[in-house]
């Protein structure tokens, strides 16, 4: 099977800066930089994701999931090793992310849709599955600064999907959505992995990635613990130590 997401050695750093004020004006007074420490959010991460894979990624707050899969997303770059991406890429990280609050729904979609990708012909093509899919309609006209964190997550998941990706990355934001939601969310994941789209999903609901994943893999501080079986992916994890 090709691979669709080849991760080699892949490692990312913050850094951690120690003085608190951090104005221009305390830098000129202070005449020198500001002291920083580095902070490996990511250590020599390796795993290859196969095309048509749904891949769940586990561990505990802080271990480094979304940051890997905002190095995936191209949204942050390693410092060291590298990612390739094989096919067209729709992420869904943050709630919001990607959508401005001043313009409406509608406006949104077009704005996301173009970040994503797809031309303004595409994007009328598929608004109305797009609206549909997302459950807001209703106000669709009004700026999405007004909209619930589940609304800006069913229309940010709606345009995601619609762009018809290769591969698509999702985090913790479905928890977000109501049964109802997640329910339809499930069976475009089941649908996704019929027509051979590869999934990266970052979730704390163990079962559900259990149920829906054919491979996982738990993070620990930055460090790759394991990967594999679901199943005995969340076990090392539940059993493994947590902070
Ligand atoms: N822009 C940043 N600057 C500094 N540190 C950061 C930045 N982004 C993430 N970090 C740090 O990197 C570490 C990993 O964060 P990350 O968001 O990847 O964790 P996570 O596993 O997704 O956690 P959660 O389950 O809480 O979402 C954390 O210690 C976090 O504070």
């Amino acid at each position: 099977m090709s691979v669709a997401i080849d991760v080699v050695d892949v490692s990312k750093k913050f850094r951690l800066y120690k003085e608190r004020n951090q104005s221009i004006k305390s830098a000129v007074m202070r005449r020198r930089v500001s002291e920083h420490e580095d902070f490996w959010a990511l250590r020599d991460v390796s795993m290859q994701i196969s095309q048509g894979e749904t891949f769940g990624l586990v561990g505990d707050n802080g271990s480094g999931k979304s940051t890997l899969l905002k190095c995936m997303a191209k949204i942050l770059y390693p410092d060291k090793g590298s990612i390739s991406m094989n096919g067209r890429v729709a992420a869904l990280l943050e709630v919001g992310s990607g959508f401005h609050p001043e313009l409406s729904g509608r406006e949104n979609v077009y704005l996301n849709g173009s970040i994503l990708g797809m031309t303004r012909k595409e994007v009328d093509r598929k608004f109305d599955d797009i609206v549909d899919f997302s459950g807001v309609r209703e106000f669709i006209d009004q700026p999405v600064k007004n909209y619930s964190s589940g609304m800006y997550v069913r229309l940010g998941f709606s345009v995601a999907i619609n762009v018809e990706p290769d591969i698509l990355l999702v985090d913790e934001v479905l928890a977000v959505g109501d049964e109802s939601f997640q329910a339809k969310c499930g069976e475009k994941f089941a649908q996704f992995r019929r027509e051979g789209r590869t999934v990266v999903i970052v979730s704390h609901a163990l079962g559900t990635l259990a149920e829906m994943c054919d491979r996982a893999a738990w993070i620990q501080h930055g460090d790759l613990k394991a990967v594999g079986a679901p199943d005995e992916v969340i076990s090392q994890y539940r059993e493994g130590p947590h902070r």
